[in-house]
Protein backbone atom coordinates (compact mmCIF):
# COMPACT_ATOMS: atom_id res chain seq x y z
CA UNK A 1 0.00 0.00 0.00
CA UNK A 2 1.44 3.60 -0.70
CA UNK A 3 1.42 5.91 2.07
CA UNK A 4 -0.91 7.87 0.24
CA UNK A 5 -3.36 4.85 0.29
CA UNK A 6 -2.92 4.21 4.34
CA UNK A 7 -5.72 5.67 6.53
CA UNK A 8 -5.02 8.52 9.14
CA UNK A 9 -7.28 6.25 11.89
CA UNK A 10 -5.70 6.39 15.60
CA UNK A 11 -3.63 3.30 16.05
CA UNK A 12 -5.77 1.22 18.58
CA UNK A 13 -3.92 -2.10 20.72
CA UNK A 14 -1.13 -0.52 21.56
CA UNK A 15 -0.04 -0.21 17.38
CA UNK A 16 2.26 -2.39 15.92
CA UNK A 17 4.23 -3.22 19.30
CA UNK A 18 0.95 -4.18 20.87
CA UNK A 19 -0.45 -6.42 18.46
CA UNK A 20 2.59 -8.23 18.16
CA UNK A 21 2.30 -9.40 21.52
CA UNK A 22 -1.44 -10.43 21.13
CA UNK A 23 -0.32 -12.56 18.34
CA UNK A 24 1.77 -14.55 20.58
CA UNK A 25 -0.09 -13.95 23.57
CA UNK A 26 -3.16 -14.80 22.76
CA UNK A 27 -2.71 -18.27 21.38
CA UNK A 28 0.15 -19.46 24.12
CA UNK A 29 -2.67 -18.05 26.68
CA UNK A 30 -5.46 -20.12 25.40
CA UNK A 31 -2.88 -23.41 25.36
CA UNK A 32 -2.05 -22.29 28.97
CA UNK A 33 -5.47 -22.67 29.87
CA UNK A 34 -6.59 -25.95 28.45
CA UNK A 35 -3.27 -27.35 29.74
CA UNK A 36 -4.36 -25.63 33.51
CA UNK A 37 -7.92 -26.79 33.45
CA UNK A 38 -6.37 -30.56 33.17
CA UNK A 39 -3.75 -30.61 35.52
CA UNK A 40 -3.92 -31.18 39.05
CA UNK A 41 -3.44 -27.77 40.82
CA UNK A 42 -5.41 -26.27 37.86
CA UNK A 43 -3.37 -23.33 38.11
CA UNK A 44 -4.04 -19.61 36.29
CA UNK A 45 -1.25 -18.45 37.03
CA UNK A 46 2.33 -19.61 37.55
CA UNK A 47 3.52 -21.99 34.61
CA UNK A 48 1.74 -25.07 33.09
CA UNK A 49 2.73 -28.36 35.22
CA UNK A 50 4.21 -29.69 31.08
CA UNK A 51 4.95 -28.27 27.61
CA UNK A 52 3.09 -30.40 24.47
CA UNK A 53 5.47 -31.80 22.25
CA UNK A 54 4.84 -31.38 18.69
CA UNK A 55 3.40 -35.21 18.91
CA UNK A 56 0.61 -34.34 21.28
CA UNK A 57 -0.61 -31.23 19.44
CA UNK A 58 0.02 -32.12 15.76
CA UNK A 59 -2.67 -34.17 14.42
CA UNK A 60 -3.49 -35.05 10.57
CA UNK A 61 -6.80 -36.65 11.70
CA UNK A 62 -7.83 -33.76 13.65
CA UNK A 63 -7.38 -31.72 11.30
CA UNK A 64 -9.42 -33.48 8.86
CA UNK A 65 -12.17 -33.50 11.63
CA UNK A 66 -12.18 -29.79 11.90
CA UNK A 67 -12.15 -29.37 7.85
CA UNK A 68 -15.64 -31.48 8.19
CA UNK A 69 -16.60 -29.32 11.41
CA UNK A 70 -15.87 -26.03 8.55
CA UNK A 71 -17.42 -28.06 5.55
CA UNK A 72 -20.88 -28.65 7.35
CA UNK A 73 -21.28 -25.33 8.97
CA UNK A 74 -20.70 -23.86 5.43
CA UNK A 75 -22.99 -26.25 4.08
CA UNK A 76 -25.76 -25.64 6.57
CA UNK A 77 -25.20 -21.36 5.88
CA UNK A 78 -25.85 -22.05 2.41
CA UNK A 79 -28.95 -23.72 2.70
CA UNK A 80 -32.32 -21.59 2.26
CA UNK A 81 -32.95 -19.08 4.68
CA UNK A 82 -35.94 -18.04 6.14
CA UNK A 83 -35.05 -14.07 6.30
CA UNK A 84 -32.68 -12.72 4.46
CA UNK A 85 -31.37 -9.08 6.05
CA UNK A 86 -29.58 -5.70 4.71
CA UNK A 87 -26.91 -4.62 6.34
CA UNK A 88 -26.39 -0.82 7.56
CA UNK A 89 -25.25 1.35 4.25
CA UNK A 90 -21.62 1.05 3.37
CA UNK A 91 -19.17 3.76 2.40
CA UNK A 92 -20.42 3.48 -0.84
CA UNK A 93 -23.75 3.53 -0.35
CA UNK A 94 -24.55 0.18 -1.13
CA UNK A 95 -25.99 -2.42 1.33
CA UNK A 96 -24.95 -5.90 1.78
CA UNK A 97 -27.50 -9.10 2.22
CA UNK A 98 -27.28 -11.64 5.15
CA UNK A 99 -28.80 -14.32 5.31
CA UNK A 100 -30.96 -15.08 8.63
CA UNK A 101 -30.59 -18.88 9.37
CA UNK A 102 -28.23 -19.66 12.38
CA UNK A 103 -30.52 -20.76 15.03
CA UNK A 104 -31.51 -23.71 12.02
CA UNK A 105 -27.98 -24.46 11.90
CA UNK A 106 -27.77 -24.85 15.59
CA UNK A 107 -30.98 -27.38 15.61
CA UNK A 108 -29.74 -29.10 12.75
CA UNK A 109 -26.10 -29.85 13.83
CA UNK A 110 -28.01 -31.11 17.08
CA UNK A 111 -29.94 -33.32 15.27
CA UNK A 112 -27.00 -34.38 13.15
CA UNK A 113 -24.66 -34.72 16.41
CA UNK A 114 -27.60 -36.79 18.11
CA UNK A 115 -27.78 -39.09 15.39
CA UNK A 116 -24.22 -39.46 15.25
CA UNK A 117 -23.97 -40.43 18.83
CA UNK A 118 -27.11 -43.13 18.70
CA UNK A 119 -25.04 -44.48 15.73
CA UNK A 120 -21.82 -45.03 17.96
CA UNK A 121 -20.20 -41.51 16.97
CA UNK A 122 -17.60 -41.32 20.46
CA UNK A 123 -18.53 -37.72 20.83
CA UNK A 124 -17.04 -38.31 24.80
CA UNK A 125 -13.39 -38.83 23.04
CA UNK A 126 -13.62 -35.23 21.98
CA UNK A 127 -12.12 -33.50 25.51
CA UNK A 128 -8.84 -35.88 24.95
CA UNK A 129 -8.62 -33.97 21.64
CA UNK A 130 -8.71 -30.54 22.71
CA UNK A 131 -5.12 -29.72 22.47
CA UNK A 132 -4.34 -31.08 18.62
CA UNK A 133 -7.78 -29.58 17.69
CA UNK A 134 -6.44 -26.24 19.03
CA UNK A 135 -3.75 -26.44 17.59
CA UNK A 136 -5.18 -27.42 13.97
CA UNK A 137 -7.74 -24.19 14.53
CA UNK A 138 -4.68 -22.01 15.23
CA UNK A 139 -3.18 -23.00 12.17
CA UNK A 140 -6.23 -22.54 9.81
CA UNK A 141 -6.80 -19.49 11.47
CA UNK A 142 -3.20 -18.10 10.66
CA UNK A 143 -3.56 -19.33 7.40
CA UNK A 144 -6.92 -18.06 6.26
CA UNK A 145 -5.69 -14.40 8.00
CA UNK A 146 -2.81 -14.41 5.45
CA UNK A 147 -5.37 -15.30 2.48
CA UNK A 148 -7.57 -12.89 4.14
CA UNK A 149 -4.95 -10.28 4.04
CA UNK A 150 -3.63 -10.71 0.22
CA UNK A 151 -7.31 -11.08 -1.00
CA UNK A 152 -7.45 -7.36 0.53
CA UNK A 153 -4.80 -6.30 -1.33
CA UNK A 154 -6.85 -6.25 -4.57
CA UNK A 155 -10.09 -4.90 -2.83
CA UNK A 156 -11.03 -1.24 -3.69
CA UNK A 157 -10.59 1.21 -0.98
CA UNK A 158 -14.35 1.46 -0.71
CA UNK A 159 -14.64 -2.21 0.76
CA UNK A 160 -11.12 -1.32 3.36
CA UNK A 161 -12.12 -1.24 6.73
CA UNK A 162 -11.40 2.02 8.74
CA UNK A 163 -8.76 0.47 11.01
CA UNK A 164 -6.92 -1.95 9.34
CA UNK A 165 -5.13 -0.06 6.96
CA UNK A 166 -2.38 1.91 8.59
CA UNK A 167 0.63 0.74 6.05
CA UNK A 168 1.78 -1.41 8.88
CA UNK A 169 1.95 -4.61 7.59
CA UNK A 170 1.54 -6.53 11.23
CA UNK A 171 -1.06 -4.53 12.29
CA UNK A 172 -2.98 -4.57 9.04
CA UNK A 173 -2.77 -8.05 9.45
CA UNK A 174 -3.66 -8.28 13.08
CA UNK A 175 -6.71 -5.95 12.83
CA UNK A 176 -7.62 -6.76 9.17
CA UNK A 177 -7.85 -4.65 5.93
CA UNK A 178 -11.27 -5.24 4.60
CA UNK A 179 -14.24 -4.82 6.30
CA UNK A 180 -16.49 -7.48 4.58
CA UNK A 181 -14.75 -10.12 2.88
CA UNK A 182 -17.10 -12.41 0.74
CA UNK A 183 -16.65 -14.73 -2.19
CA UNK A 184 -19.66 -14.09 -4.19
CA UNK A 185 -22.77 -13.83 -1.72
CA UNK A 186 -20.62 -16.27 1.32
CA UNK A 187 -19.76 -13.21 3.88
CA UNK A 188 -16.41 -14.85 5.78
CA UNK A 189 -16.85 -12.51 8.78
CA UNK A 190 -20.38 -13.11 9.40
CA UNK A 191 -20.27 -16.91 8.95
CA UNK A 192 -17.00 -16.74 11.63
CA UNK A 193 -18.41 -14.65 14.34
CA UNK A 194 -21.64 -16.80 14.89
CA UNK A 195 -21.38 -20.64 13.63
CA UNK A 196 -18.25 -22.91 13.40
CA UNK A 197 -16.94 -21.49 16.74
CA UNK A 198 -19.95 -20.32 18.80
CA UNK A 199 -21.51 -23.80 17.88
CA UNK A 200 -18.70 -25.86 18.50
CA UNK A 201 -18.52 -24.42 21.57
CA UNK A 202 -22.02 -25.72 23.02
CA UNK A 203 -20.21 -29.40 21.13
CA UNK A 204 -17.18 -29.29 23.00
CA UNK A 205 -19.38 -28.63 26.53
CA UNK A 206 -21.38 -31.39 25.94
CA UNK A 207 -18.90 -33.70 24.84
CA UNK A 208 -16.77 -32.90 28.22
CA UNK A 209 -20.95 -33.34 29.72
CA UNK A 210 -21.16 -36.91 28.09
CA UNK A 211 -17.69 -37.76 29.40
CA UNK A 212 -17.87 -36.61 32.95
CA UNK A 213 -21.17 -38.97 33.14
CA UNK A 214 -19.15 -41.77 31.49
CA UNK A 215 -16.95 -41.02 34.39
CA UNK A 216 -18.72 -40.49 37.20
CA UNK A 217 -22.21 -42.57 36.21
CA UNK A 218 -23.60 -39.21 35.38
CA UNK A 219 -23.10 -35.50 35.05
CA UNK A 220 -22.62 -33.14 37.73
CA UNK A 221 -25.56 -30.34 38.96
CA UNK A 222 -22.29 -27.80 37.92
CA UNK A 223 -21.78 -29.28 34.49
CA UNK A 224 -25.75 -29.28 33.82
CA UNK A 225 -25.96 -25.54 34.54
CA UNK A 226 -22.97 -24.66 32.90
CA UNK A 227 -24.43 -26.85 29.80
CA UNK A 228 -27.40 -24.92 29.99
CA UNK A 229 -26.36 -21.59 30.76
CA UNK A 230 -23.85 -21.34 27.87
CA UNK A 231 -26.43 -23.03 25.66
CA UNK A 232 -28.56 -20.40 26.13
CA UNK A 233 -26.14 -17.66 25.71
CA UNK A 234 -25.29 -19.40 22.08
CA UNK A 235 -29.10 -20.12 21.42
CA UNK A 236 -29.79 -16.40 22.15
CA UNK A 237 -27.23 -15.13 20.29
CA UNK A 238 -28.31 -17.52 16.71
CA UNK A 239 -32.27 -16.64 17.52
CA UNK A 240 -31.37 -12.42 17.27
CA UNK A 241 -28.45 -13.15 14.46
CA UNK A 242 -29.87 -10.12 12.91
CA UNK A 243 -28.78 -7.75 15.56
CA UNK A 244 -25.06 -9.05 15.07
CA UNK A 245 -24.98 -7.14 12.05
CA UNK A 246 -24.92 -3.62 14.11
CA UNK A 247 -21.87 -4.54 16.11
CA UNK A 248 -18.74 -3.17 15.85
CA UNK A 249 -16.75 -6.59 14.66
CA UNK A 250 -19.08 -6.23 11.55
CA UNK A 251 -19.47 -2.55 11.21
CA UNK A 252 -16.27 -1.39 12.37
CA UNK A 253 -13.66 -3.78 12.45
CA UNK A 254 -12.28 -5.47 9.61
CA UNK A 255 -11.14 -9.34 9.00
CA UNK A 256 -7.80 -10.18 10.30
CA UNK A 257 -6.27 -12.40 13.00
CA UNK A 258 -7.73 -10.98 15.62
CA UNK A 259 -11.16 -12.06 14.65
CA UNK A 260 -10.55 -14.94 13.00
CA UNK A 261 -8.50 -16.14 15.97
CA UNK A 262 -11.27 -15.63 18.31
CA UNK A 263 -14.09 -16.68 16.41
CA UNK A 264 -12.48 -19.93 15.29
CA UNK A 265 -10.10 -20.67 18.33
CA UNK A 266 -10.43 -18.31 20.92
CA UNK A 267 -14.40 -19.08 21.30
CA UNK A 268 -14.68 -22.61 21.48
CA UNK A 269 -11.85 -23.50 23.66
CA UNK A 270 -11.19 -20.90 26.25
CA UNK A 271 -15.24 -19.99 26.54
CA UNK A 272 -15.62 -23.66 27.48
CA UNK A 273 -13.19 -23.31 29.59
CA UNK A 274 -15.54 -23.96 33.02
CA UNK A 275 -16.63 -27.41 31.50
CA UNK A 276 -13.28 -28.46 31.00
CA UNK A 277 -12.35 -27.46 34.60
CA UNK A 278 -15.15 -29.46 35.89
CA UNK A 279 -14.52 -32.59 33.88
CA UNK A 280 -11.04 -32.55 36.03
CA UNK A 281 -12.02 -31.25 38.79
CA UNK A 282 -15.40 -32.01 39.88
CA UNK A 283 -17.33 -29.59 42.74
CA UNK A 284 -20.26 -29.75 44.87
CA UNK A 285 -22.83 -28.11 44.80
CA UNK A 286 -26.14 -27.90 46.61
CA UNK A 287 -29.79 -27.53 44.92
CA UNK A 288 -30.47 -23.48 47.18
CA UNK A 289 -26.62 -22.72 45.62
CA UNK A 290 -27.53 -23.68 42.64
CA UNK A 291 -30.75 -22.27 42.63
CA UNK A 292 -29.20 -18.99 43.73
CA UNK A 293 -26.96 -18.85 40.43
CA UNK A 294 -29.80 -19.92 38.43
CA UNK A 295 -31.04 -16.23 39.73
CA UNK A 296 -28.05 -14.40 39.08
CA UNK A 297 -28.30 -15.58 35.73
CA UNK A 298 -31.94 -14.40 34.99
CA UNK A 299 -31.43 -11.14 36.05
CA UNK A 300 -28.28 -10.76 33.80
CA UNK A 301 -29.55 -12.20 30.77
CA UNK A 302 -33.25 -10.24 31.89
CA UNK A 303 -30.69 -6.71 31.12
CA UNK A 304 -28.84 -8.84 28.40
CA UNK A 305 -31.38 -8.99 26.53
CA UNK A 306 -33.94 -6.05 27.38
CA UNK A 307 -30.31 -3.83 26.47
CA UNK A 308 -29.74 -5.66 23.65
CA UNK A 309 -33.33 -5.71 22.48
CA UNK A 310 -34.38 -2.36 23.36
CA UNK A 311 -31.87 -0.78 21.14
CA UNK A 312 -32.32 -2.93 17.84
CA UNK A 313 -35.88 -2.46 18.09
CA UNK A 314 -35.31 1.40 18.77
CA UNK A 315 -32.50 1.28 15.80
CA UNK A 316 -34.70 -0.41 12.99
CA UNK A 317 -38.34 1.30 13.92
CA UNK A 318 -38.05 4.54 16.88
CA UNK A 319 -41.94 4.41 16.57
CA UNK A 320 -42.27 0.96 17.42
CA UNK A 321 -45.22 1.08 20.37
CA UNK A 322 -42.16 -0.67 22.76
CA UNK A 323 -40.04 1.95 22.37
CA UNK A 324 -41.87 5.32 21.19
CA UNK A 325 -42.31 6.38 24.54
CA UNK A 326 -38.97 6.50 25.85
CA UNK A 327 -36.87 9.94 25.85
CA UNK A 328 -34.20 10.84 22.91
CA UNK A 329 -31.48 12.99 22.24
CA UNK A 330 -31.71 14.55 18.56
CA UNK A 331 -27.75 13.97 16.58
CA UNK A 332 -26.49 16.28 13.57
CA UNK A 333 -26.82 12.85 11.46
CA UNK A 334 -30.74 12.50 11.90
CA UNK A 335 -30.24 9.52 14.43
CA UNK A 336 -31.14 9.98 17.74
CA UNK A 337 -29.65 8.76 21.47
CA UNK A 338 -32.08 6.96 23.67
CA UNK A 339 -31.58 8.34 27.51
CA UNK A 340 -34.41 6.46 29.47
CA UNK A 341 -35.29 2.86 29.32
CA UNK A 342 -32.16 0.73 29.63
CA UNK A 343 -30.06 2.87 27.90
CA UNK A 344 -30.36 5.72 30.39
CA UNK A 345 -29.51 3.64 33.29
CA UNK A 346 -26.11 3.39 32.09
CA UNK A 347 -24.49 3.83 28.98
CA UNK A 348 -23.80 0.22 28.19
CA UNK A 349 -26.72 -1.79 30.11
CA UNK A 350 -25.77 -4.75 27.63
CA UNK A 351 -22.55 -5.34 28.67
CA UNK A 352 -23.19 -5.36 32.50
CA UNK A 353 -25.86 -8.03 31.83
CA UNK A 354 -23.40 -9.87 29.76
CA UNK A 355 -20.74 -9.49 33.08
CA UNK A 356 -23.50 -10.71 35.43
CA UNK A 357 -24.39 -13.91 33.17
CA UNK A 358 -20.41 -14.44 32.66
CA UNK A 359 -20.33 -14.33 36.91
CA UNK A 360 -23.08 -17.36 37.11
CA UNK A 361 -21.25 -19.24 34.45
CA UNK A 362 -18.13 -19.18 36.99
CA UNK A 363 -19.92 -19.39 40.38
CA UNK A 364 -20.59 -23.45 39.47
CA UNK A 365 -17.31 -24.41 39.65
CA UNK A 366 -16.90 -22.96 43.53
CA UNK A 367 -14.62 -20.61 44.57
CA UNK A 368 -11.27 -23.26 45.34
CA UNK A 369 -9.88 -21.80 42.39
CA UNK A 370 -9.12 -18.90 40.08
CA UNK A 371 -9.32 -20.78 36.87
CA UNK A 372 -12.63 -21.07 36.01
CA UNK A 373 -12.88 -17.12 36.99
CA UNK A 374 -11.12 -16.02 33.62
CA UNK A 375 -13.77 -15.85 31.39
CA UNK A 376 -14.93 -13.31 34.22
CA UNK A 377 -11.52 -11.58 34.39
CA UNK A 378 -10.88 -11.42 30.65
CA UNK A 379 -14.21 -10.18 29.95
CA UNK A 380 -14.40 -7.33 32.14
CA UNK A 381 -11.43 -6.29 30.58
CA UNK A 382 -12.46 -6.54 27.19
CA UNK A 383 -15.56 -4.56 27.61
CA UNK A 384 -13.90 -1.66 29.17
CA UNK A 385 -11.35 -1.55 26.26
CA UNK A 386 -14.89 -1.95 24.01
CA UNK A 387 -16.55 0.45 25.99
CA UNK A 388 -13.81 3.41 25.49
CA UNK A 389 -13.58 2.21 21.90
CA UNK A 390 -17.18 2.78 21.01
CA UNK A 391 -17.26 5.61 23.05
CA UNK A 392 -14.32 6.95 20.67
CA UNK A 393 -16.43 6.11 18.06
CA UNK A 394 -19.75 7.91 18.90
CA UNK A 395 -17.93 11.11 20.06
CA UNK A 396 -16.52 11.44 16.02
CA UNK A 397 -20.18 10.12 14.98
CA UNK A 398 -22.35 12.15 17.08
CA UNK A 399 -20.33 15.00 18.94
CA UNK A 400 -22.28 17.45 20.67
CA UNK A 401 -24.85 15.04 21.13
CA UNK A 402 -22.82 12.23 22.53
CA UNK A 403 -21.48 14.67 24.97
CA UNK A 404 -24.69 15.82 25.91
CA UNK A 405 -25.49 12.22 26.91
CA UNK A 406 -22.26 11.40 28.31
CA UNK A 407 -23.56 14.23 30.83
CA UNK A 408 -27.05 12.79 31.15
CA UNK A 409 -25.63 9.25 32.02
CA UNK A 410 -22.68 9.95 33.39
CA UNK A 411 -22.23 5.92 34.80
CA UNK A 412 -20.26 3.48 31.49
CA UNK A 413 -21.28 0.38 32.86
CA UNK A 414 -22.01 0.09 36.50
CA UNK A 415 -24.49 2.44 37.99
CA UNK A 416 -22.32 4.73 40.64
CA UNK A 417 -19.26 2.78 40.20
CA UNK A 418 -17.71 2.95 36.74
N1 LIG B 1 -19.27 -12.81 24.75
C1 LIG B 1 -18.38 -12.07 24.14
O1 LIG B 1 -17.23 -12.46 23.98
C2 LIG B 1 -18.74 -10.72 23.66
C3 LIG B 1 -20.01 -10.25 23.76
N2 LIG B 1 -20.31 -8.97 23.36
C4 LIG B 1 -21.70 -8.54 23.47
O2 LIG B 1 -22.11 -8.13 22.20
C5 LIG B 1 -23.16 -7.18 22.31
C6 LIG B 1 -22.94 -6.05 21.32
O3 LIG B 1 -21.86 -5.25 21.75
P1 LIG B 1 -21.13 -4.11 20.91
O4 LIG B 1 -21.12 -4.41 19.49
O5 LIG B 1 -19.83 -3.86 21.59
O6 LIG B 1 -21.92 -2.79 21.14
P2 LIG B 1 -23.40 -2.31 21.43
O7 LIG B 1 -24.44 -3.28 21.05
O8 LIG B 1 -23.41 -1.79 22.83
O9 LIG B 1 -23.50 -1.14 20.41
C7 LIG B 1 -22.86 0.10 20.56
C8 LIG B 1 -23.56 1.05 19.60
O10 LIG B 1 -24.91 1.28 20.05
C9 LIG B 1 -25.33 2.56 19.64
N3 LIG B 1 -25.70 3.28 20.86
C10 LIG B 1 -24.94 3.54 21.94
N4 LIG B 1 -25.63 4.19 22.86
C11 LIG B 1 -26.88 4.37 22.37
C12 LIG B 1 -28.06 4.99 22.85
N5 LIG B 1 -28.10 5.58 24.03
N6 LIG B 1 -29.15 4.96 22.07
C13 LIG B 1 -29.13 4.36 20.86
N7 LIG B 1 -28.03 3.77 20.35
C14 LIG B 1 -26.92 3.77 21.09
C15 LIG B 1 -24.13 3.21 18.96
O11 LIG B 1 -24.17 2.90 17.57
P3 LIG B 1 -25.22 3.60 16.52
O12 LIG B 1 -25.65 4.89 17.14
O13 LIG B 1 -24.43 3.75 15.27
O14 LIG B 1 -26.37 2.64 16.38
C16 LIG B 1 -22.96 2.43 19.52
O15 LIG B 1 -21.85 2.46 18.65
C17 LIG B 1 -23.19 -6.75 23.77
O16 LIG B 1 -24.28 -7.32 24.43
C18 LIG B 1 -21.90 -7.30 24.33
O17 LIG B 1 -22.04 -7.60 25.69
C19 LIG B 1 -19.37 -8.16 22.83
C20 LIG B 1 -18.08 -8.59 22.72
C21 LIG B 1 -17.66 -9.91 23.11
C1 LIG C 1 -9.02 -11.38 22.73
C2 LIG C 1 -9.56 -11.76 21.43
C3 LIG C 1 -9.21 -13.06 20.89
C4 LIG C 1 -10.34 -10.90 20.81
C5 LIG C 1 -11.35 -11.28 19.85
C6 LIG C 1 -12.68 -10.99 20.46
C7 LIG C 1 -13.74 -11.96 20.00
C8 LIG C 1 -13.52 -13.29 20.68
C9 LIG C 1 -15.11 -11.37 20.37
C10 LIG C 1 -15.30 -9.97 19.72
C11 LIG C 1 -16.76 -9.79 19.69
C12 LIG C 1 -17.37 -10.99 19.84
C13 LIG C 1 -18.77 -11.23 19.92
C14 LIG C 1 -19.25 -12.47 20.28
C15 LIG C 1 -18.30 -13.58 20.56
C16 LIG C 1 -16.90 -13.13 20.88
C17 LIG C 1 -16.39 -12.11 19.91
C18 LIG C 1 -16.21 -12.72 18.54
C19 LIG C 1 -20.74 -12.79 20.24
C20 LIG C 1 -20.93 -13.53 18.91
C21 LIG C 1 -21.12 -13.72 21.41
C22 LIG C 1 -22.64 -13.97 21.46
C23 LIG C 1 -23.36 -12.64 21.66
O1 LIG C 1 -24.77 -12.81 21.84
C24 LIG C 1 -23.12 -11.66 20.51
C25 LIG C 1 -23.77 -12.12 19.23
C26 LIG C 1 -23.75 -10.33 20.88
C27 LIG C 1 -21.55 -11.49 20.39
C28 LIG C 1 -21.11 -10.49 19.33
C29 LIG C 1 -19.69 -10.07 19.64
Amino acid sequence: MTPREASQAPLEFGGPLGVTAMLLLLPATMFHLLLAARSGPARLLGPPAYLPGLEELWSPRVLLLLFIWLGLQVALYLLPARKVAEGLELKDKSRLRYPINGFQALVLTAVLVGLGVSAGLPLGALPGMLLPMAFATTLTSFIFSLLLYAKALAAPVSALAPGGNSGNHIYDFFLGRELNPRLGSFDFKYFCELRPGLIGWVIINLALLMQEAELRGSPSLAMCLVNGFQLLYVGDALWYEESVLTTMDIIHDGFGFMLAFGDLAWVPFTYSLQAQFLLYHPQPLGLPMALLICFIKAIGYYIFRGANSQKNTFRKNPSDPSVAGLETIPTATGRQLLVSGWWGMVRHPNYLGDLIMALAWSLPCGISHLLPYFYLLYFTALLVHREARDEQQCLRKYGRAWQEYCKRVPYRILPYVY
